[in-house]
Parts: C-alpha cells; sequence; structure tokens
C-alpha cells in the first residue's frame, strides 16, 4: 500500500539575481528590484514529499526522525543564515527559487529511506516553486 508523506523545513537565506556575463542596465531590467547590490533575504519554506510502502508493523512510510535527521543536517545547516551567492552550488548559477530547488534536489538524493516525489518552496507568501527532477 503506497502513501505519501510531507515535511516542511524552515530556513533563512539571502541572496542576490545576478548574471555576471549582463550589463548592469540588463542585470536591472531582468531582477529589477532583486538585483539590489547588497542583496535581500527570504525566509524560505521546504516541503519535501516521499513516497513508499507503509510498513505493516510500523505503520510508517518512513520515520519522520530519518527525514528530519537527514534535512538538518544537510539541508537546513547547509543554507540556514547563508548568502546563497557565496555557496560553491552557485558561483555559476543565478540563486532563483528554481534553481535552489535543483540544488537540493540533487543533495537529497543522498536519501534513500524513501522516495522523493517532489519538492516544494515556498520564497515569500507569494512565490512557491516546485521540482520533481525532471
Ligand atoms: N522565476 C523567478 N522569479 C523571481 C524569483 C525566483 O526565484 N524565480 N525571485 C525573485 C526574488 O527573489 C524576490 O525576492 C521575490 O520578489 P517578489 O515576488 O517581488 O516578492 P514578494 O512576493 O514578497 O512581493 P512584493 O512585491 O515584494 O510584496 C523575483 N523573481
Ligand atoms: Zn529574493
Amino acid at each position: 500500500m503506497k502513501a505519501y508523506l510531507g515535511r516542511r523545513y524552515r530556513f533563512s537565506a539571502s541572496h542576490r539575481l545576478h548574471v555576471d556575463g549582463f550589463s548592469d542596465e540588463r542585470n536591472r531590467e531582468v531582477f529589477g528590484k532583486c538585483n539590489n547590490p547588497f542583496g535581500h533575504g527570504h525566509n524560505y519554506w521546504l516541503e519535501i514529499v516521499l513516497s513508499g510502502k507503509v510498513d505493516p508493523t510500523t505503520g510508517m512510510v518512513c520515520n519522520l526522525v530519518e527525514i528530519d535527521e537527514f534535512a538538518h543536517q544537510r539541508l537546513v545547516a547547509k543554507f540556514d543564515h547563508q548568502n546563497l551567492n557565496t555557496l560553491p552550488e552557485f558561483a555559476a548559477l543565478v540563486p532563483s527559487t528554481e534553481n535552489l530547488a535543483i540544488v537540493i534536489w540533487e543533495i537529497l538524493k543522498g536519501f534513500t529511506a524513501a522516495k522523493v516525489e517532489k519538492i516544494r518552496i515556498e520564497e515569500t507568501p507569494n512565490n512557491s516553486f516546485e521540482y520533481r527532477g525532471e
């Protein structure tokens, strides 16, 4: 019997949307206020959706302790209170939330206790992004 579970994590990080190869004018045109040289911050919410068979003994797809341990050690600790632009993953990648989702998806390939179906990131109360590795 397959079931799905979702778990949410929060981290705060700053970023600046900027392409080195663009002129200052082009960067401002494309990214607007998000190109501000001083950057700006977000309180991101990350939801990880897992699936798997419900273990008949434990009644669980995956013990939340396992995904919590992975997410806190490998994701929250990595991104919380960081400037995303300074992380190696974003050295040549704009730290948009789409790209953040792809980076997080790659890290989640190390989680083996259940299948990662999708992730969803809320950047602001108005913006959310989903990624399924496709
Ligand atoms: N496709 C994307 N577009 C934008 C992204 C992104 O990651 N992918 N990110 C941003 C900025 O990070 C920005 O901080 C969000 O801006 P904005 O939508 O303006 O913020 P709010 O939802 O809080 O809206 P307000 O107008 O500030 O109230 C921009 N675009
Ligand atoms: Zn932003």
